[in-house]
């Protein structure tokens, strides 16, 4: 009725800030809209990522370092020297038996009388000793060395000692 008495045509669109930049465009103004509206959702979901970007950034320099595999099964016989394994062959933390690969006895008497031998300071050869009883029972263990109470500071270790006089001797 308003349109055919030569007045403006109803409103069929909301006016937003953009249809008062551009007047008459009501539909350009729907599209501004939306535009803004998309512009704000990539906004919000570039901050998001960004965000998301930065905390993980900062949990993988922060974070503990991973612990290392574990050691392969050591299918090794003990070394000659009897030093017991160093990495034991990981485990089942579930597993109810008791574990395979464990050392003998005998490897167990040789593998301390080995260790013993590490304490003595004899530049040339060192023994370690384990004194076992026949029912398995460790009785003594030890290596050479001086006798206790005797400083093997002032005393020589040397293999072969060369005199002094006798040094004169072969000089002279
Ligand atoms: N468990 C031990 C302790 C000592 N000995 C022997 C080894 C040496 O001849 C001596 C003194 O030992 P050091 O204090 O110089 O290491 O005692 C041993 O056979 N077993």
């Amino acid at each position: 009725e308003e349109g055919r008495k030569g007045s403006a045509p109803p409103k069929k669109f909301p006016r937003s800030v953009g249809s008062e930049l551009r007047p008459g465009s009501g539909r350009r103004a729907m599209a501004s809209t939306r535009d803004l509206a998309i512009a704000s959702i990539s906004v919000a979901a570039g901050a998001v990522a960004a965000a998301a970007a930065l905390l993980y950034s900062y949990s993988a320099t922060n974070s503990k370092p991973q612990s290392p595999p574990p050691p392969p099964p050591c299918t090794e016989p003990l070394p000659v020297n009897g030093c017991a394994a160093r990495h034991p062959p990981a485990q089942d933390p579930f597993k109810t038996t008791k574990r395979e690969g464990f050392i003998s006895w005998d490897d167990y008497f040789m593998a301390i009388a080995f260790l013993s031998a590490e304490r003595s300071k004899d530049p040339n050869r060192q023994v370690g000793a384990c004194l076992v009883s026949q029912e398995g029972i460790i009785l003594g263990i030890g290596y050479n060395g001086f006798p206790r109470g005797c400083s093997d500071d002032k005393l020589p270790w040397a293999k072969v000692i060369i005199s002094e006089a006798l040094i004169r001797r072969v000089v002279s």
